[in-house]
């Protein structure tokens, strides 16, 4: 008996090392031939055997030095180890019908290392030359790794930092090379002599590459290849030159050439470092036959046997594969089609059972979302073969879904890593993938991206002849087919009276058309109402394996849609749940993956920001904004951009965001004309925020008349111009009534009491069903300023310019003066209580006297103002006199249904006589609050607490568009 050592170490799930003595015995062997085309051998080890095929014909080459010993046993024992892998299977000794128990899915869990020792003869060097298993890893390299000689010497280096014990690096051609190749056998069939110019210059980038890199044999080696090659070629193009025609496998045969070149210069780049390394044409070992138009199909038995053939012949620790090309089973040459040399790494990763696949790109992996689209969009750090064909079938430069499918089969993990970033780690496509802070899981892993198509159209046939009608279903996709339309998405709701699905745009028209003639009579007979098509529609799709089972996930994003003001037109999920598909108008698209984006905290909350009047309030609303842009942006993951700011003349706009620190000087200095279509067309048709707010921080009518068109498009509104408010009443119910249907949101917090919460409180109280009695109080920063401080001898006009410069005024202080703003303000409230009333209905004691109400302008009027003095000073004194003080108040009798401004004489008691400065003062008297008002008071005018209810009300947006409250 002779005995041979082998180990095999098995390895994944079934973890214990295990000692392997194989017998090589005639007694303990069943050999077979004939229906097998290989002999087996069983090694044997505590009643257990492990069986592997051996090829006789390779013994005397694999195994030279055990002729020396026993002829006998060397035909008949020794186990060609290289292939092993595909059938080595743990079994009991006594029980060897194993041909119907080799499982392919249990073979991989076995390694087969070389170490070999004899322990019962003396010692046979026994050398197992095909080893494939986890010490392999997979390197891919596309045409950009390898575009020109230092690049080609930094993959040359990051080969060699790589600590695996052998590597397969697969590389595409040099880049544009492919093309230049198609280019030559397009010029050469088309009979262009400048093909032969193409060809030379093909010749001189490998040559001078060659150049770079390599000297002594290795270039001389490269450069004759390079130079026959060529010259193969020159008579190939030549023929097809002739014959005006080249068939497919000639130009499969030609484009090639890129790989081939490519991986030789590695490989001699590796050599000329000192490493082992051979280079592999992929053409003798992979083997496709086509599957369908631009598709092949790995045939893994036969290109396994003949990858063990050539690892046999070439032993080397570091090999260099060509991607992209591969034979046909009658040994023509072809290509793996798009995506190739992808592909060829996925399925040598599967042939090798390789530890890992690495695919060299120039991104840093796979980001949450195009990040052209979405600027905040993340790398993932993991994701499952489910998600990653999921993001890559919706657009998502990822990898195409077949190159998953390879290494998926033996849990090979896929890592796509940045070849000019080799700091970031990359993303990790694998089994089950994790993350370890629980938190960032949470956060992550439901939704793990989004991705898009863009250009489709939406086919709804619809009828009520078809509901409970079998085969209504497969007459439409019948007819799809004929077309040779490719369906993307289907929806039918369970009504059966409708069935709509997606198709690209670019086939719609054929669609619709075999559509109808399919059931020209069914529309007829009026049992199909239509067949109608829904052009320029795109796809927006959320991917992520965890949704499965995970309730909320699609109410949160169909949440954001809405918030954003997208309509969905049609939505698919199929009950794997690894995707969510929804069909938006293509121009929403953008704003609907910004939305979703957001929403599922991949990103900041973000809001498009146009201000309108950056006077006191707005500038100051900017700075503020300015200084707490950073802390939003940490603490509430709000990210608010300005991205225009709009006065009466001049506009600034930008398409990331003005820098706030500078706005004034890049107003004044790149400032353009101003113009409120183009302004808002920018601030809200940017495609990288999916929310737009305009903030009017005018006092002007006409920017409040747009209101109404802007909510209808889907933009926010926020402001502290009255006008909208306290406007005709039609335009105001038309305005509040398309507010509550619509998803968009306007606040005008500002309006009354500027930063103190009135609105707030009085929304709070009819909200929760409080009735309000009476409102009353003090509404104007204004006239409470002027009032507190018209004391003793001050002139009335002195007090009134003091209140103009400290901002307290409206931009036209008779609009204080004359009780119009308090007016305005008592509207507001009225109609928030439901009282229809209309300005003029409030009768209002002006205090502009008679002469001054035509006086032009602002300066004029401030000017003239002292000579009325006296009049106020007298009413005044008279209130003194009786111990009391003036006070100009509003009040909005909700009770009577009517509102009034007046100039009233209150006790030195009364708390609206305890003002100072500008405060406001309002009291609540309502069913609840009936015996004590409930007061709200503080300053009610200036520009720092205005802005500041401004920036409230925009942060008040924010979290109703889902920033997290903090
Ligand atoms: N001051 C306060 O305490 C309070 C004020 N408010 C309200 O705040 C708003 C702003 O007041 P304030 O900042 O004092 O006013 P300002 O006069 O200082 O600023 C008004 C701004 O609006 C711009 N503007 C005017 N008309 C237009 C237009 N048609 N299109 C574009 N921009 C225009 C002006 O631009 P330009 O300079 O180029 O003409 C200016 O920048 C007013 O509605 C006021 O009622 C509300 C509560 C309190
Ligand atoms: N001018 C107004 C400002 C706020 O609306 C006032 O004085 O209250
Ligand atoms: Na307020």
């Amino acid at each position: 008996m002779t005995a041979c050592g082998g180990r095999a170490e098995p390895i994944g799930r079934a973890a214990v090392e295990v000692d392997l003595w194989w017998v090589a015995h005639e007694d303990g062997v069943n050999l077979r031939r004939g229906r097998w085309p290989h002999l087996f051998f069983f090694p044997v080890v505590n009643k257990m055997a492990f069986l592997a095929p051996v090829s006789s014909s390779c013994l005397p080459k694999l195994y030279p030095q055990l002729s020396a010993h026993d002829a006998a046993v060397e035909a008949k024992s020794r186990v060609c180890l290289s292939n092993a892998y595909s059938l080595i299977r743990r079994t009991s000794i006594c029980k060897v019908g194993f041909s119907s128990h080799l499982e392919k899915s249990e073979l991989r869990t076995f390694k087969v290392s070389s170490s070999v020792t004899d322990v019962s003869t003396p010692e046979v060097p026994v050398k197992s030359s095909v080893v494939k298993g986890d010490s392999w890893s997979i390197h891919k390299f596309g045409g950009t790794c390898v575009g020109t000689a230092q690049r080609i010497q930094n993959v040359a280096n990051i080969v060699m930092e790589d600590s695996s014990e052998r590597k397969l690096v697969v590389v595409s051609a040099m880049s544009k090379v492919t093309d230049m190749m198609y280019d030559l056998i397009e010029k050469a069939q088309s009979r262009d002599d400048s093909y032969e110019l193409a060809l030379d210059a093909v010749f001189e980038k490998h040559k001078s590459t060659a150049l770079d890199l390599l000297d002594g044999d290795e270039l001389a080696s490269f450069l004759s290849t390079l130079t026959l090659d060529i010259n193969n070629l020159k008579a190939m193009l030549r023929a097809i030159y002739i014959a005006g025609h080249g068939t497919e496998s000639f130009s499969a045969f030609v484009a090639g050439h890129g790989e081939l070149w490519s991986a030789q210069l590695l490989s001699s780049v590796l050599r000329k470092g000192g490493i082992d390394c051979s280079w592999m044409d992929t053409r003798d070992v992979l083997i496709v036959t086509p599957a369908g138009s631009n598709q092949v199909d790995p045939d893994y038995e036969e290109s396994e046997q003949r990858l063990d053939n050539w690892l046999l012949k070439n032993p080397s620790k570091v090999v260099v594969a060509t991607g992209f090309i591969a034979s046909t089973p009658q040994n023509i040459p072809t290509t793996l089609k798009r995506d190739g040399s992808d592909f060829s790494a996925a399925i040598m990763g599967a042939l090798f059972r390789a530890r890992q696949v690495t695919i060299w790109t120039d991104v840093d992996g796979v980001y949450s979302a195009d990040p052209r689209k979405v600027s905040e969009a993340v790398i993932l750090n993991t994701l499952s073969y489910q998600e990653a064909w999921e993001m890559s079938y919706f657009g998502a430069n990822v990898l195409h879904p077949r190159t998953i499918i390879p290494v998926m089969q033996y849990d090979i993990p896929i890592v796509i890593r940045n070849i000019f970033n080799l700091s970031a780690p990359g993303t990790k496509i694998c089994r089950e993938p994790f993350t370890e802070n629980e938190e960032e899981q949470k956060l992550e892993t439901y939704v793990k991206g989004f991705a898009t198509i863009d250009n489709l159209a939406l086919v709804n046939v619809e009828g009520t002849g078809m509901a409970g009608v079998p085969g209504t279903a497969s007459a439409i996709f019948g007819a799809v087919k004929d077309v040779g339309a490719n369906v993307i998405m289907i929806s039918q709701a369970s009504s059966e009276h409708s069935v709509c699905f997606a198709v690209p745009e670019k086939e719609v028209k054929a669609v619709a058309k075999a559509l109808e003639a399919k059931f020209r009579q069914a529309l007829n007979a009026g049992r199909l109402s239509q067949v109608a098509v829904i052009p320029n529609c795109s796809i927006l799709a959320a991917v992520g394996q965890k949704m499965a089972s995970t309730p909320g996930v699609s109410a949160t994003l169909f949440n954001a849609l809405a918030k954003a003001n997208i309509n969905v037109r049609a939505i698919a999920q199929g009950c794997s749940e690894y995707n969510i598909t929804v069909v938006v108008k293509r121009e929403d698209c953008v704003r609907a993956l910004r939305a979703v984006h957001s929403r599922f905290y991949l990103s900041k909350t973000s809001i498009a920001v146009g201000i309108i009047g950056p006077g006191l309030i707005g500038a100051t609303l900017l700075n503020q904004l300015r200084d707490q842009a950073a802390v939003l942006k940490e603490k509430s993951k709000t990210d608010l951009r300005v991205m225009g700011i709009i006065g009466s003349k001049k506009m600034l706009l930008s398409d990331t965001g003005i820098d706030l620190f500078k706005w004034k000087e890049l107003l004044k200095e790149n400032g353009e004309k101003a113009d409120m279509e183009r302004f808002v067309h920018h601030v809200h048709g940017n495609h990288f925020i999916p929310n737009t707010v305009l903030v009017d921080c005018t006092s002007s009518t006409d920017v409040a008349d747009h209101y109404h068109d802007w909510l209808h498009t889907g933009i926010h509104v926020i402001t502290p111009n009255k006008k909208a408010n306290s406007g005709p009443l039609d335009k105001y119910l038309k305005l509040r009534a398309l507010q509550r249907q619509s998803f968009t949101h306007y606040f005008y917090e500002a309006t009354v009491g500027a930063g103190l919460p009135i609105m707030h409180t009085l929304r709070d109280l009819l909200q929760t069903g409080d009735k309000i009695i009476r409102i009353e109080g003090i509404f104007s920063g204004t006239l409470s300023y002027i009032f507190n401080n018209f004391v003793d001898a001050r002139a009335f006009s002195e007090v009134v310019m003091e209140a103009k410069t400290a901002g307290y005024t409206e931009p036209d202080p008779r609009d204080d003066l004359a009780g119009t703003d308090v007016a305005r303000k008592v509207i507001i409230l009225a109609r928030e209580c439901g009282l229809n009333l209309e300005l003029s209905d409030i009768p209002v004691q002006s205090l502009v006297p008679d002469p001054l109400k035509e006086t032009a302008s602002v300066d004029d009027f401030m000017q003239q103002l002292p000579s009325f003095d006296s009049d106020i000073a007298t009413k005044r004194q008279a209130a003194e006199d009786a111990g009391e003080v003036l006070r100009y108040v509003g009040v909005v009798d909700v009770k009577n249904q009517k509102g009034a401004v007046e100039l009233r004489r209150y006790k030195k008691e009364h708390p609206f006589a305890q003002l100072s400065g500008s405060d406001n003062i309002i009291a609540f008297t309502t069913e609840r609050y009936n015996k004590q008002p409930l007061i709200v008071r503080g300053p009610g005018a200036g520009a720092e607490v205005t802005a500041g209810g401004v920036f409230s009300d925009i942060l008040r947006l924010a979290s109703n568009l889902g920033a997290p409250s903090c």
